[in-house]
């Protein structure tokens, strides 16, 4: 069934492994007819996160239902969400075809659905190799034929493009756009936003465990800027005068003050107004990375100011100074 219904819904999930807080009362929704990015650096609790999601882990608070059910009670899951957590997971002497046969039977699936599932993903002519001599980017493509057999609503993908090449990339965003495009649900995650930025329409970035972010591509988009960063004498003075003037100011690790929204001259003219020297000025554009960067490390904003740790919101880029 493919009525555009296929929404995840997560809602205040947390998972502690021990002293470990994986996931921390993490909330997002992904709708269908959209590519959704699962982002976040290493360690951040995407796979747990997924995980949970597919009832493999069970949370220690919150819930994540899939149609508004727990993936345990999903009627026929398969049909349902289709899954790809470890692309790895293949007995090498298996062929292709042999390995989707395999599963197509566990999963109660017909076996005509074997041959449509390789034909998907471009592997028509490679079902009779075994899956120990594949490239990574046709293991990944066995790993998505797995999830494809059960023609699932939903697709929820752990790290799909990691190690493929820029002609697999461009293979599996035309694919999952087009599987998006004809009213189904994908989530896919990855720690790389370069690697997803042209494949995903809407962004669940985490942080720590946390949601830092949760929007349209287009809105971290708009949110690129470029900002002066300067190094002043008196740099409490300078944002004084900088604030009096509408700008807004944030401290980078290194002790200099970064101005969004005006140019380096309009910062130095500000300055030589209120009698503050200038040592060093740099005008600088943020590019998407760079607000990844931000969001998820701290790495602009998130760092210790006057005593108190900057704290992001989820739609917001914290830490102004
Ligand atoms: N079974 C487990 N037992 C103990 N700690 C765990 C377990 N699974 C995950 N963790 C910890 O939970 C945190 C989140 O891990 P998780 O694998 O979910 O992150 P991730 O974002 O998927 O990372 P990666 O991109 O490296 O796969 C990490 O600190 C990890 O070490």
């Amino acid at each position: 069934m493919h009525d555009g219904s296929g929404r995840i819904v997560v809602e205040g999930l947390s998972k502690s492994f021990g002293p470990v807080s994986a996931v921390q009362d993490l909330s997002f929704t992904v709708r269908p007819g959209a590519v959704t990015g699962f982002l976040g650096p290493n360690g951040s609790g995407k796979t747990t996160t997924l995980r949970m999601l597919l009832g493999l882990v069970m949370p220690t608070s919150g819930t994540a239902t899939i149609n508004g059910l727990p993936f345990h009670q999903l009627p026929n899951p398969a049909s349902v969400v289709g899954a790809v957590l470890d692309a790895q997971s293949f007995h090498p002497g298996r062929t292709a075809r042999h390995h989707l046969r395999c599963y197509a039977a566990a999963m109660n699936v017909p076996d005509t659905q074997v041959d449509r599932a390789l034909e998907l993903v471009g592997m028509g002519s490679a079902g009779k190799r075994k899956a120990g001599t594949f490239s990574l980017g046709m293991r990944q493509r066995l790993a998505l034929a797995t999830a494809l057999l059960g023609d699932p609503q939903v697709l929820v993908l752990d790290e799909p493009a990691n190690g493929l090449d820029p002609e697999g990339i461009a293979w599996l965003r035309n694919f999952l756009k087009a599987f998006a495009a004809s009213g189904r649900t994908v989530l896919m995650s990855s720690h790389f936003l370069r690697e997803i930025e042209h494949t995903v329409d809407q962004l669940v970035i985490i942080s720590r465990g946390r949601c830092v972010f949760d929007g349209h591509l287009d809105e971290l988009r708009a949110a690129q800027r470029s900002r002066t960063l300067v190094q002043a004498a008196d740099p409490r003075k300078l944002i004084e005068k900088l604030h009096a003037a509408g700008l807004s100011v944030d401290y980078v690790p290194d002790g200099r003050l970064a101005v969004t929204g005006a140019d380096s001259r309009t910062v130095a003219d500000l300055a030589l107004e209120a009698g503050i020297a200038l040592y060093a000025m740099q005008d600088e554009r943020i590019g998407l990375e760079q607000l990844f960067f931000q969001l998820t490390h701290g790495q602009y904003t998130g760092v210790q100011q006057h005593g108190a740790q900057a704290a992001p919101d989820a739609r917001g880029f914290g830490g102004t100074a």
